[in-house]
């Protein structure tokens, strides 16, 4: 024997009813015999409470409600049954809508609707569609009866909640399957959901989950093989899809998980109603209507293997927190039980429950709606031991969610808490309060309101591994370095996914002209045209504010400008737990205090600045330095030469050629700053130290560097970059002699940058063929690291230290890193 049942959308339409027969049909193909159990039409049993508070109000136009509910079945009969066989259904269908009617002139008549009464209303849902739906699967052939449940489960006279009484109910329905399968009975009975009748017959409903409970009693009873819940959706998932979206099916579940998931939100099915067929060991399968291919979810007493330790997360996305405390709570047996008791003889309905050890305080989640009457309640019964100060006063919290993260992998399996906390922490999601039971399989946690969908998503990311971990990049500046970038990160988003497990999401982008962001991820094949066509005015203020308003789960803040204004924000989105990756120098070599400021902040908040392409473009030196210095070793010289540019020009230059052409191809190879008066009036190269001896533990001022200028006073002082180049044409001769008088003397001119005794220098020098700058060729870069540990031999970096492929990857480099950081 097995036990279909279908919920309200199942049945909520032509279209879905054609697809119910034909689900009920091929379970007859097989020749069983089934029990199939039917709710309401979608929708009408919310129109029956209506229709019956408007009649006890004395409103008329309920009527005009009925009648759409009466249009409503007729409907599926015209629709599905042969005409000649409709008036019959008709005057049945009437016959059952009379009966309200007469229902319901009572109820206006004497303004009154008491729970029985409206018992006996809500009834005619699952009357009327069972009704229907019986003559539609009759009318195809199939041997099919209609069952009023009120015959077989019988009930105390608790309406509105009633309790069943199962020895009587057990042995009605057994009696009646019996006849059905001897044959005086048809194979397929179709039974009224939610209702059942008290001993003196008078019309009960089941409450909550209420057409899931018939099954559920019908199975156990009949002792089914299984029974298929047919809802809307693929069985139950990981997480709420609708808050999830990389949410999945839960292919197996045991009872025990689907009761946690279920009370905290997942509303898929309602565990409880089921629970007569828990205790027998009855499998339920949660199966879709619209989508019969699929397998849905098992839910038995046991589960299959699990690829992940934890089965799902859900939420219950408004409660409020009552906080009960004082010292006089301390070692005072019976305090807890005072509360509780309260609490029960109000009938107020606890969520979740944590005291810690030091028994100074209980914390309990309620629904908020309650919240203000909790208080009421409880500063009444304390009120003595509010007033000699054994418990302070009973605090509030409101604008709380709470996420339970459940599976029965997490029983004795060690590193899950550590796991949720560490990946709520890293994403800024304060933890308010935490329960555990000890039965292991599930861990809550009451978080902000506001970061729900970041914690969930961010769990989700973390517990179902397999998925990739999402990383969700804003970036400033769709230049070259930019632009670079992000053709990197489309070029190796499919690499990323399936050897790192990480899919890298650009949400939102930005330039001086428009901006964009879509939360959903702007796709890298087609990004300059959606920037320039669905993109609007940009403005900084409004793009940090819209961050951190959508507050995405591992968040990257990419600044590839050589702007001055945006690194003012740095601060705020670091403390907004949003990570800052850049190649522009300008926030760390300000004032030290700002670039402490943003250490500081970064290592407080758990996320990462991170700005190797400062110095050497994607050259591992910050990463280098950095690692000398944790490791413990001590600086004593730096000498280097860290311009690109400068490399290259005089490493190009002959005299005879123009030397703004040189520094025109250095622009154009992109070597140079966007304005390349950075690069040549040593500006950039003094950046770079400063943040290098910052970096090796020296707290230098930007004044502390010593620059000796190689340029004349006119190109300093050109006002705009195409007069720069001017000056630097009408300077030719200046720098032909520069290096003409190296040349002389057998050396090259190198733009040297050094830092020894707390000083830093920088300037032109010409170096002879026994110095190791001497051979550097193009842009090449290098550092000559002298340690306390590398004191005979220096260490030295060389390479490549400028051009947009080799600075787009190593910011490349930084935010990938951040990726495995959160993992
Ligand atoms: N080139 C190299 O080898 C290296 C460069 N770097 C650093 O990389 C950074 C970027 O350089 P590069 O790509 O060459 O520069 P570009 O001039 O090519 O691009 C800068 C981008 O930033 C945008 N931008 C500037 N100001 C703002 C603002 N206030 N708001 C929004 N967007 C803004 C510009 O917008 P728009 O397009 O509208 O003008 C442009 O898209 C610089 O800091 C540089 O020092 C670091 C290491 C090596
Ligand atoms: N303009 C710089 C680029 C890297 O910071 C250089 O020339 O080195
Ligand atoms: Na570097």
């Amino acid at each position: 024997m097995q036990v279909l049942k279908f919920g309200g959308t199942s049945v909520g339409s032509v279209e879905s009813i054609k697809q119910v027969i034909q689900i009920i049909d091929s379970h007859r193909q097989n020749g069983d015999h089934i029990a199939v159990v039917f709710s309401a039409m979608g929708g009408v049993t919310n129109q029956l409470i209506e229709i019956g508070r408007m009649a006890t109000s004395g409103e008329t136009d309920y009527m005009e409600l009925v009648r759409r509910i009466e249009d409503r079945h007729f409907n599926v009969v015209k629709a599905l049954i042969p005409v000649k066989e409709q008036s019959k259904i008709f005057a049945n269908v009437r016959g059952i809508i009379n009966e309200l009617e007469d229902l319901l002139r009572g109820v206006s008549l004497i303004r009154e609707l008491t729970l029985r009464t409206h018992d006996l209303i809500t009834s005619f849902g699952e009357r009327l569609s069972t009704t229907v739906i019986t003559e539609c699967v009759k009318s195809r052939g199939i041997p099919a009866q209609y069952c009023d449940a009120r015959q077989l489960i019988k009930t105390d006279a608790q309406f509105g909640h009633a309790e069943v009484n199962y020895t009587l109910t057990n042995q009605l329905i057994q009696d009646h399957f019996a006849k059905s399968s001897d044959r005086s009975g048809a194979p397929v009975q179709m039974i009224t959901g939610f209702i059942g009748s008290t001993e003196k017959n008078e019309t009960t409903t089941l409450g909550r989950g209420g057409s899931d409970y018939t099954a559920s009693i019908i199975g156990a009873a009949l002792n089914a093989e299984v029974i298929d819940i047919w809802t809307d959706v693929n069985g139950m998932m990981t997480a709420d899809p609708r808050k999830v979206p990389n949410a999945f099916n839960i292919p197996t579940i045991t009872y025990a998980e689907a009761m946690e998931l279920s009370h905290f939100g997942a509303k898929v099915i309602y565990p409880p109603s089921l629970q007569p067929a828990f205790a027998r060991n009855i499998p339920i399968r949660v199966l879709n209507t619209f989508n019969t291919e699929h397998k849905g979810t098992v839910v038995s007493r046991t589960a299959d293997r699990r690829q992940y330790t934890i089965t799902g997360i859900s939420s219950i996305d408004d409660i409020a927190l009552v906080n009960v405390q004082g010292s006089g709570m301390i070692g005072v047996a019976g305090v807890s039980a005072k509360l509780f008791g309260i609490l029960a003889a109000h009938k107020i309905s606890v969520i979740l429950i944590s005291q810690a050890s030091s028994e100074h305080s209980i914390c309990f989640a309620i629904d908020p709606r309650g919240a203000e009457n909790v208080k009421a309640v409880l500063d009444a019964e304390f009120a003595v031991e509010i007033e000699h100060g054994h418990i302070d006063n009973i605090t509030i919290e409101r604008d709380l969610s709470v996420i339970a993260t459940v599976g029965e992998g997490m029983k004795k399996s060690s590193g899950i808490a550590g796991k949720l906390f560490s990946v709520l922490g890293k994403n800024g999601v304060n933890v308010v309060a935490v329960a555990q039971g000890s039965s292991e399989i599930n861990i809550s946690v009451v978080i902000n309101k506001n970061n729900l969908s970041k914690a969930l998503n961010s769990l989700h990311n973390i517990f179902f591994q397999s998925e990739a971990r999402v990383l969700n990049l804003y970036l400033v500046g769709t230049g070259l370095i930019g632009r670079t970038l992000l053709k990197q990160i489309f070029d190796q988003s499919e690499f990323l996914r399936s050897e790192k497990l990480l899919k890298v999401c650009v949400v939102g982008m930005t330039n001086t002209k428009k901006m964009l962001l879509d939360p959903q991820g702007v796709s890298l094949d087609d990004w300059r045209e959606r920037l320039l066509t669905e993109g609007v005015t940009t403005s900084l203020p409004a793009f940090v504010e819209r961050i951190k308003d959508y507050n995405l789960p591992n968040s990257v803040f990419i600044d590839c400008t050589s702007d001055k204004d945006i690194v003012q924000f740095y601060d705020s989105l670091l403390d907004a737990n949003i990570s800052v990756v850049t190649p522009n120098k300008v926030a760390n070599s300000g004032p030290y205090s700002e670039y402490r400021r943003l250490q500081r902040t970064a290592l407080n908040r758990g996320v990462k600045f991170l700005y190797e392409t400062n110095v050497g473009a994607g050259l591992p030196i910050i990463n280098t330095v950095q690692g000398l210095m944790t490791s413990g070793d001590r600086f004593l010289k730096i000498e280097a030469i860290l311009s690109g540019t400068l490399s290259f020009i005089f490493n190009t230059f002959r005299p005879g050629t123009s030397f703004a052409d040189v520094v025109r191809e250095a622009k154009e190879k992109g070597y140079t700053e966007p304005d390349p008066r950075d690069d040549l009036s040593g500006q950039d190269v003094a950046r770079k130290i400063l943040i290098l001896a910052r970096e090796a533990g020296f707290p230098l001022e930007p004044e502390d560097v010593t620059i000796t200028n190689l340029l004349p006073q006119s190109c300093l002082d050109a006002p705009t970059i195409p007069a720069f180049f001017e000056e630097l044409e009408r300077n030719n001769e200046y720098f032909e002699n520069l290096l003409r008088d190296a040349e002389i003397r057998g050396e090259k001119l190198r733009f040297v940058a050094s830092f020894e005794n707390n000083k830093a220098t920088i300037g032109l020098r010409p170096v002879g063929l026994d110095h190791p700058f001497y051979q550097l060729t193009g842009a090449d870069n290098i550092v000559s690291f002298t340690t306390e540990r590398y004191k005979d031999r220096p260490l030295v970096i060389k390479g490549p230290g400028a051009g947009a492929e080799v600075t787009a990857s190593g910011v490349f480099a930084d935010v990938v890193s951040i990726g495995s950081y959160l993992a």
